[in-house]
């Protein structure tokens, strides 16, 4: 007899709505390419709150056409308190949305399913061969989860791809747990690792007898990007073909206005779209949603009743006509829920991406220039209230007029009269809602009564225990191809963008420079049209990865960075750096790093820590 399998995602907000669309239409599309559209149900699991009250009969339509099965969850038992209890490792992570994701715990409860392949909304399969882990785990059993490595950490999991056995036990088990302990990372990932891996039990003797277990699969079942350093790394090249499934981490998803604008060249996000638009073409979504300008919309899960699982039947009745996201106070709005990035004033990130670009040598006489000469610059940029003292060192004085973006920017153009600072944090605040904009669409507070029945809980029987590896995947896949990226067509009307670009188009022709000039790196070079709003999530990578590059191509000059640093920390004058070029002589901002020391000078001039006195 045919085990009941399932592939589940996740949805406890509505911007996330496209990831869950797009990984819905794309599995579909594999079931069907693989025979097994009968035989594999696509289940998504919702809160009950986002679902009755927030979305609307469109949405609802939608994603009852996208899934099999729609299961309403509750907040787990307590939640808030466990919430409580993680928030300071959360806070680590710098991403308060995922509080709630504790909530996959109850995944353990789909009992309906002998077999779960829980994807997150933010996951798209590449190919069908995603589908093969129901095969490799065909022996699997309750006590076991399958799951891939996390970058960040190898010796645990990544919760975003997991293939499990729900069991009512289990999910039991695991929710006392979650009330007992604080997870690792404030969410999820910390919590499940914890319960199900034996890597995460630091006591060695109750390791030998860890009563469960932690299947690892291979990471091409979930590659996660961004990662610079293992997509620049030879690894990518060779183990591309096999990839399976690509696991948009981080803050900034494909279809955050954020990536329309600023993210780092990568092709999965253009598959992504791709992926994305056919669904949107195929449901109507762009003729039937009209673009409207409601920022607010009630994304809280208040439901805390103690029903742990409800399953509806699909909504029977028709499409409505689209609606729009009905109104909202102020105070419910995603943002002051904190499912947004909070806004970031001064769009350091940004700068600190730059700087890792600038021709050092430039920059400082530049800067140093600027100092003499236009010491108000910056006086219009009222996102840029660092206090300047005399007291402060002269690396400071070199550094200041950097933190602005648009003067940064100004350095490579060599047109520094002609670029503003005006925007940056118009732009970043606006860019939330505009992201929202076909969100807010498919959310209304609902009056559609759907079937609800609750769902059974049954005990699973236990399948002999294997502890196999996974890694195999003789299936080539086809290449990724490149494709345009519609995103900014489809999600929003973004008049702001146009300006930007215009205002950078220099910035962008260096850009594409750097591209050709440094193959192979194009994957982590930004499209920039903006100058704000990266985060230092994303910079991070970037940075670590050119400083990576540095090293390689800078060996044996150890001595010389560390000179350099040393010169830094003494607060070296610009014309005391290292070139002591005029700056005529100097390339008109090529980006010639590759064939320099620069990055070493970078360092030097720029450190990390510079821009520490402006975050606030
Ligand atoms: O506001 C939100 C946030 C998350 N989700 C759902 O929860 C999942 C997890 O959040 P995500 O943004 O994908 O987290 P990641 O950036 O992937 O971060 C990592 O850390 C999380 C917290 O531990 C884990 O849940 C992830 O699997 C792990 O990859 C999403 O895919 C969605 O399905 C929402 O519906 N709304
Ligand atoms: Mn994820």
């Amino acid at each position: 007899m045919s085990r009941k399998l399932a592939i589940a995602t996740l949805l406890y907000s509505a911007d996330y709505l496209p990831g869950v669309f797009a990984l819905g239409h794309q599995v579909n599309k594999f079931l069907e390419e693989a025979g097994k559209k009968d035989s594999i149900q696509t289940c998504l699991i919702v809160t009950t709150s986002l679902f009755n009250d927030t979305l609307s009969g469109f949405a609802k339509d939608l994603l009852n056409s996208v899934y099999t099965k729609i299961v309403l969850v509750s907040p787990l038992e307590f939640q808030d308190e466990s919430v409580q209890r993680n928030s300071e490792n959360l806070a680590l992570l710098k991403r308060p949305e995922l509080s709630a994701a504790l909530i996959k715990a109850r995944l353990w409860e789909l009992t309906q399913f002998e077999q779960v392949l829980y994807l997150d909304s933010d996951t798209l399969p590449l190919n069908k061969g995603f589908l093969r882990l129901f095969d490799i785990m065909s022996k699997q059993n309750k006590l076991q989860i399958g799951a891939a490595a996390d970058i960040g950490w190898p010796d645990m999991f990544n919760s975003g791809v997991m293939i499990l056995i729900p069991d009512a036990g289990t999910a039991s088990g695991l929710q006392d747990y979650i009330l007992e302990n604080t997870s690792i990372d404030g969410s999820d990932q910390g919590i499940l690792n914890q319960f199900f891996n034996q890597n995460c039990c630091t006591d060695e003797l109750i390791k030998e007898s860890f009563p469960r277990e932690w299947v690892q699969l291979s990471f091409t079942y979930n590659v996660t990007t961004p990662n610079l350093g293992y997509e620049s790394s030879p690894a990518m090249n060779y183990f591309k073909p096999t990839i399976k499934l690509i696991h948009f981490i981080g803050r900034h998803k494909p279809w955050s206005l954020w990536s329309q604008k600023n993210f780092i060249k990568n092709e999965y996000h253009d598959q992504w779209n791709e992926v994305y638009n056919e669904f949107k073409k195929e449901n109507g979504v762009e003729v039937e949603v009209p673009k409207v300008g409601i920022d607010d919309f009630d994304d809280t899960e208040n439901d805390h009743t103690k029903t742990s699982t409800e399953e509806i039947s699909q909504v029977s009745e028709p499409a409505p006509v689209p609606e729009v996201a009905a109104t909202n106070t102020p105070g419910d709005n995603i943002e002051d829920s904190g499912n947004e990035p909070p806004s970031n004033p001064v769009p350091l990130d940004f700068t600190k991406w730059l700087t890792t670009f600038i021709n050092k040598d430039y920059s400082i006489s530049q800067q140093a220039t600027e100092n003499d000469e236009q010491p108000n610059e910056n006086d219009g940029n009222e996102n840029n209230s660092s206090p300047r003292s005399d007291q402060e060192s002269s690396i400071n004085d070199i550094q200041e007029p950097v933190v602005p973006s648009n003067d940064v920017s100004a350095q490579y153009t060599n047109e520094p009269q002609e670029h503003t600072n005006d925007g940056d944090a118009t732009d970043n605040t606006t860019s939330g809602s505009e992201q929202k904009s076909l969100i807010e669409n498919l959310q209304e507070p609902s009056t559609i009564n759907n079937d609800v029945s609750v769902r059974p809980k049954n005990e699973n029987g236990e399948h002999p225990k294997e502890s196999g590896d996974s890694a195999d995947d003789s299936n080539p896949e086809p290449e990724q191809k490149n494709s345009m990226n519609h995103m900014q067509d489809s999600i929003a009307s973004n008049t702001d963008l146009s300006e930007d670009v215009k205002q950078h188009g220099l910035i962008d022709d260096n850009i594409q420079y750097l591209e050709k000039e440094k193959e192979g790196y194009e994957e982590f070079l930004p499209d920039v049209h903006e100058t704000d709003a990266i985060d230092d999530e994303e910079t991070e990578f970037f940075d670590d990865g050119v400083e990576e590059a540095v090293e390689g191509e800078n060996e044996g000059e150890g001595k010389a960075k560390s000179s350099a640093a040393e010169d830094s920390q003494e607060g070296a004058k610009p014309a005391e750096c290292k070139s002591g070029k005029p700056q005529e002589e100097l390339p008109n901002f090529k980006f010639d790093w590759e064939a320099s020391d620069y990055l070493s000078k970078v360092e030097r001039c720029f450190p990390d820590d510079i821009f520490e006195y402006a975050v606030k």
